[in-house]
């Protein structure tokens, strides 16, 4: 597989751009006209600097409003491309990509672009040149691939061929089926950009949603199932115009990019196994069973103040690590509850978490079923490995970089992994604490800037077998927060990515405050919140307080028995239901700089996490904490 990516998708200047593509080790790179123009070196020293970066350059492109001109701008377009000619053989390539006619003059007719593409077949033969002709989903007379195959069929020559961007045919709705006709080797280069679903016009839905494979929501696989079909084995290409990409991390998002074409390519080779499918191997998507621990790094103040709040809660501590200040929290459930593991080591990873964020739940661990296949997937995907030293007796567990380079540990069944708590752990001994009934991690909430959820987005979705759920909106009094769900099917990982767009959400001021994504909250499943709530009374567990407005507001709207209404109001809890089912959320106060608890019980099937209540816990979070940009103390 040859990848390659357009200069456009990425900020900065070309020479930003290139190292960044070298550094994701890309094959080759489009070079987008507007790029060199706006650079200040010859062709021949960018031709030079590209290839000094072990790149090739797979297209030049856009030549604009080329086919099907009256005279005299027929003569000019004519003229136009043989200036581009001599520019790309200083540069070293031999592609341009001609993009179909937006121009009012063009005047349309298949056989009149058809020729005008055989003489320009002819003029680049004589340069061993190539040229491939692209339909724009806006094109004047020409938006459809199928269309524009017909012309490149008709030019015959073979210096003239079909260039298939995903986005133009995915956008219009047209049939990839259609695809799997073309002969392979008359395509001449495939672009790949996916988008977000939107009702808008099309240039511009194209000229600023674009983003990588994976990472919106058209049919990729099935446009590139297709591509595959017709035996093209050339470059893929992204081609990503995305203001948000333009703004961001060169470096960033060109890993993105390499990674949503290795998956793209991953699951097309499983979904077509009779195509030979050049794609490095690696293990399928991983299936995730559950999560096993998370671990907050703190000091011992206020490891001794998390764990009073645990206690209100119903955990308590049952283990220490045989050599380090760890201590393992537990909670219920026959298949393990849940552990909450509190690390308050002077040195190594979880200290140095501590230092700069502050108390955070810097970890993870996941229950997979081979921890080391999850990490060989994961790394094929360009993921960052984890590794820490570790003393005899300790287990080497396999783990990669997450959010806000916290870590993400995977724990097994078939190793000594599922013994980890025995083996690196000793019992404290047992204290007559009460279980308030909370049995599992329902959802895990990072919180993030905006800009980073495309990336986690498709770090999460390419190496776990998961979804993610439409974005939603969440109002928060200081502003938008975009919300976005990741989740297996059968709920064992679900993920709540909280994208903040400034400082004065309370996810933006969690940013803020403990400098970096990081894990902004915990739900706990149990499955009688109305019990669960009147265990953690006499624990002396603090509820967030809801208004009683909400209260009144819930009866309108459910129609709710007055007996459960009143429950729920009395231990301040939250209330949604969906098609299938409903669901009941209680939130703790804040803890730290805006960390918090959750408790949740789903009944009958329930899918969602309550988007509807989170504007008016977040409201009441804001009353509960310090006012925004007031000292600390
Ligand atoms: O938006 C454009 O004009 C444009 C140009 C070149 C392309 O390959 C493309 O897909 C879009
Ligand atoms: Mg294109």
């Amino acid at each position: 597989m040859k990848t390659s990516i357009a200069t456009v998708s990425l900020s900065g200047d070309l020479r930003e751009k290139l190292a960044a593509i070298a550094a994701a080790s890309f094959d080759g790179v489009e070079i987008f006209e507007n790029d060199f123009l706006a650079f200040d070196g010859t062709p021949a020293e960018v031709g030079a600097m590209i290839r000094d970066h072990g790149l090739e350059i797979t297209l030049f492109q856009p030549f604009r409003d080329f086919e099907g001109l009256p005279e005299p701008q027929r003569s000019r377009a004519f003229d136009r491309a043989e200036r581009k000619f001599d520019l790309m053989q200083e540069l070293g390539t031999d592609l341009m990509l001609v993009c179909s006619n937006v121009s009012p003059a063009a005047l349309g007719g298949i056989d009149r672009a058809a020729a005008d593409f055989h003489e320009l077949g002819e003029r680049a033969a004589k340069r061993g040149l190539r040229v491939g002709y692209e339909a724009l989903a806006w094109g004047r007379h020409i938006n459809d691939h199928r269309d524009a195959w017909e012309i490149v069929r008709r030019a015959n020559h073979p210096n003239i061929g079909l260039i298939l961007d995903s986005f133009h045919t995915l956008a219009r709705g047209i049939d990839v089926e259609t695809i799997r006709a073309i002969p392979g080797d008359r395509i001449f280069i495939v672009q790949l950009a996916d988008a977000p679903r939107m009702e808008m016009d099309l240039l511009q839905w194209s000229r600023h949603y674009r983003n990588m494979p994976g990472q919106g929501e058209l049919p990729i696989t099935d446009f590139m199932r297709a591509v595959a079909a017709t035996g093209y084995n050339g470059p893929l290409s992204l081609e990503i115009f995305n203001d948000q990409f333009r703004g961001g991390s060169p470096k960033t998002i060109a890993i993105d990019g390499k990674r949503s074409l290795l998956n793209l390519m991953d699951e097309v080779r499983r979904a077509e196994p009779a195509l030979a499918i050049d794609v490095p191997a690696m293990p399928d998507r991983v299936q995730v069973e559950g999560v096993e621990f998370v671990e907050f790094a703190a000091n011992e103040e206020e490891a001794a103040e998390l764990g009073m709040l645990l206690s209100s809660m119903g955990f308590s501590p049952q283990a220490r690590h045989r050599s380090k200040d760890v201590v393992l929290w537990r909670q219920g459930g026959a298949e393990g509850g849940i552990n909450i593991v509190i690390n308050t080591e002077r040195e190594g990873f979880a200290h140095s978490s501590y230092l700069v964020h502050g108390t955070n739940a810097y970890a993870l661990g996941i229950r997979v079923e081979d921890a080391q296949a999850t990490v060989a997937r994961a790394r094929a995907l360009g993921a960052e490995p984890f590794e820490q030293k570790h003393r005899p007796g300790e287990l080497a567990i396999p783990a990669i970089r997450g959010v806000g380079g916290g870590v993400i540990y995977f724990i097994d069944s078939r190793s000594e992994l599922a013994r980890v708590w025995e083996i690196e752990f000793e019992a404290l001994p047992e204290r007559a604490t009460k279980s308030a009934g909370l049995v599992a991690v329902d959802h895990v909430a990072q919180t993030m800037n905006y800009e980073e959820m495309l990336t986690w987005v498709l770090f999460y979705t390419s190496i776990f077998r998961t979804e993610k759920l439409p974005m939603v909106d969440v109002v928060d009094p200081g502003g938008l927060v975009r919300s976005q769900v990741i989740e297996s099917e059968d709920g064992a990982l679900r993920l709540t990515l909280n994208g903040a767009e400034n400082r004065k959400t309370l996810a933006g001021h969690f940013i803020a405050e403990s400098f970096g994504s990081s894990i902004q909250h915990l739900a706990f499943r149990s499955e009688d919140i109305v019990a669960t709530a009147a265990v953690l009374r006499k624990l002396g567990f603090k509820p967030l307080e809801i208004s009683p407005n909400y209260y009144d507001d819930l009866e309108a709207r459910f129609g709710l028995e007055s007996s459960l209404l009143e429950k729920l109001k009395v231990f301040n809890i939250l209330y949604d239901r969906d098609e299938a089912g409903e669901y009941f959320q209680l939130y703790s106060t804040n803890y730290g700089e805006g960390f918090f608890f959750e408790i949740v019980e789903r009944r009958a099937g329930y899918r969602g996490y309550g988007a509807a209540n989170a504007p008016f816990r977040i409201a009441a979070q804001k009353r509960a904490i310090r006012p925004l940009g007031m000292p600390k103390r």
